[in-house]
């Protein structure tokens, strides 16, 4: 299957909204610390407004309420994967990317036949504290090379320009949330993401199979 390639990751249905307005295919939802029966609202809302979009919602963290409230995407981070009950999650036909930052967290990423592996942070990100160093492009490229067919994500501190770079290194599809939810313009940012990597027209930066 082949996704989409820019993957904005937002903390609401409304960023959720304005993403697919601006005609996004492919998002995030990714809440932390909300109650249960706001993140049962939250998830209703963008998967109904994904759906009739006709682009993937990915929910975060939450596979439970991912699997009662019909999604059909989520991601999970290593310490996600410990709680998970993945022969319900693959029951319930759920699709599912797997974040990774080193070895270790690929053989345990690749073991559970993901639908997209995550690698990060290719950048720096201000968005949370991480223990791992910037990857970098080559690692991107290493990635890809160990991972094959499985469709390759790349987040952490990306612009366009970036997204282009980690495009031309090996990743599918690439993410990012502060570019996007810290600019003045984030409808026209997003814009900008959908023309650079090729989603709105022929798109400014080729990516590997194009090369
Ligand atoms: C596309 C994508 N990649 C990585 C992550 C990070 O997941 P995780 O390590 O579980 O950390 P949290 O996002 O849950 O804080 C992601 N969410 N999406
Ligand atoms: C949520 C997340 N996960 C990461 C990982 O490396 O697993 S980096 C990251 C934050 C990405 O935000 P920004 O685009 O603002 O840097
Ligand atoms: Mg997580």
């Amino acid at each position: 299957m082949s996704l989409p390639r820019f993957y904005p990751v937002f903390d609401s249905a409304g960023w959720v909204a304005r993403a697919l307005a601006a005609g996004v295919r492919m998002v995030q939802l990714r809440i932390k610390d909300a109650d249960e029966a706001t993140l049962r609202a939250e998830i209703t809302r963008a998967r109904d407004m994904a759906r009739a979009a006709g682009a993937i919602l990915v929910v975060n963290d939450h596979w439970q309420l991912a699997i009662d409230l019909g999604c059909d995407w989520l991601h999970l981070g290593q310490e996600d994967l410990d709680g998970a009950d993945l022969p319900a999650i693959r029951a319930a036909g759920l699709r599912l990317g797997v974040s990774t930052h080193d070895d270790a967290e690929l053989e345990r990423a690749l073991s559970v036949r993901p639908d997209y592996v995550a690698l990060g942070p290719v950048w720096p990100t201000i968005l949370k504290q991480m223990p791992w160093a910037p990857q970098g492009l080559e690692r991107v490229t290493e990635w890809k090379r160990r991972i094959g067919d499985v469709p390759l994500c790349a987040i952490g501190g990306l612009t366009p320009e970036r997204g282009c770079a980690a495009l031309a290194a090996g990743a599918d599809l690439v993410a990012a949330v502060t570019d996007i939810t810290l600019n003045p313009d984030p409808e026209d940012r997003m814009r900008a993401w959908l023309a650079a990597v090729g989603e709105a027209g022929p798109g400014r930066c080729p990516g590997p199979r194009d090369i």
